[in-house]
């Protein structure tokens, strides 16, 4: 379980993170909605402790972020940023062997080149193991930042708007196999989406911010309503329903 409770956090003089509460169940794929600058990448960033919290707690089960040591949260959360940067002369393999860092400590073992391998199976890297980064497209590189993050082996995964790149197919892909994740290692997945369909579709539950507050949160079928989509983005939608899913038309 995540629980968020007080945090205020100002940038440049202005305030743009603003949450009272949040607890966020584990287990679950829980997706970040909200219109650009509502504060959701700064959460992520204070929830992985990349930002120092200003203000309040932040608590993974019972730890908390504040005094918990680096080496401790290096295997309790894993995060993936909006605009991850590597050495481009990194193989695939290379880069998710890196990810195991904490575990190996720069002499991985037979466990870590497993989990590298069962990484590379599960996100269908495999025929891109010996490929540098600088070599493999947009969504191809997306794919193995994402199973790196997943290399880390950590509970809790965060994950900034990974479809960015992303085909069909790709971010299909990645959606089941998240939700995959969940049931086959007892993940819990944060995940900023921008396309509204995929948080209805792939996610237990959707937090929705904007101007660094939480407008509503909740399951997908209860909270997505035109009225709440409009009232998020300024945006009038129809719903309908496709399979016992609800989809939102915006065209
Ligand atoms: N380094 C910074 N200095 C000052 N203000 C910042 C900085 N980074 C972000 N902000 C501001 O903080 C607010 C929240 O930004 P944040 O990136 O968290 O939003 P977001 O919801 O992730 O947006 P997007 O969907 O566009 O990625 C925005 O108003 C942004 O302009």
């Amino acid at each position: 379980m995540i629980q968020i409770q007080n945090v205020s956090f100002d940038r440049a003089g202005k305030n743009i993170l603003d949450v009272t509460e949040l607890t966020l169940e584990a287990k679950q794929t829980i997706a970040l909605i909200g219109p650009n600058g509502a504060g959701k990448s700064t959460l992520l960033s204070l929830m992985a402790r990349l930002l120092p919290l200003q203000t309040g707690q932040i608590r993974y089960d019972y730890l908390d972020i504040s005094s918990t040591s680096s080496r401790v949260m290096a295997r309790k959360v894993g995060i993936l940023q909006q605009h991850s940067h590597f050495m481009s002369r990194l193989t695939v393999q290379d880069l998710l062997l890196y990810a195991r860092y904490p575990y190996h400590k720069g002499r991985p073992t037979a466990d870590d080149h497993k989990v590298v391998e069962q990484m590379l199976a599960y996100f269908e890297l495999l025929t891109f193991r010996t490929t540098f980064l600088d070599e493999l497209s947009g969504g191809q590189r997306q794919m193995a930042l994402v199973a790196m993050v997943f290399c880390q082996g950590t509970d809790y995964i965060l994950l900034d708007e990974p479809l960015n790149n992303l085909d069909m197919y790709h971010a299909r892909h990645l959606m089941t196999t998240l939700r995959r994740a969940i049931v086959d290692w007892n993940k819990t997945i944060v995940v900023v989406l921008h396309d509204i369909n995929y948080a209805s579709l792939y996610a237990d539950q959707i937090v929705a911010l904007k101007q660094g507050r939480i407008v509503f949160k909740g399951p997908p079928d209860q909270v997505l309503t035109p009225d709440s989509i409009k009232a998020l983005y300024g945006v009038e939608v129809d719903i309908i329903e496709h399979q016992g899913k609800r989809l939102s038309l915006h065209f």
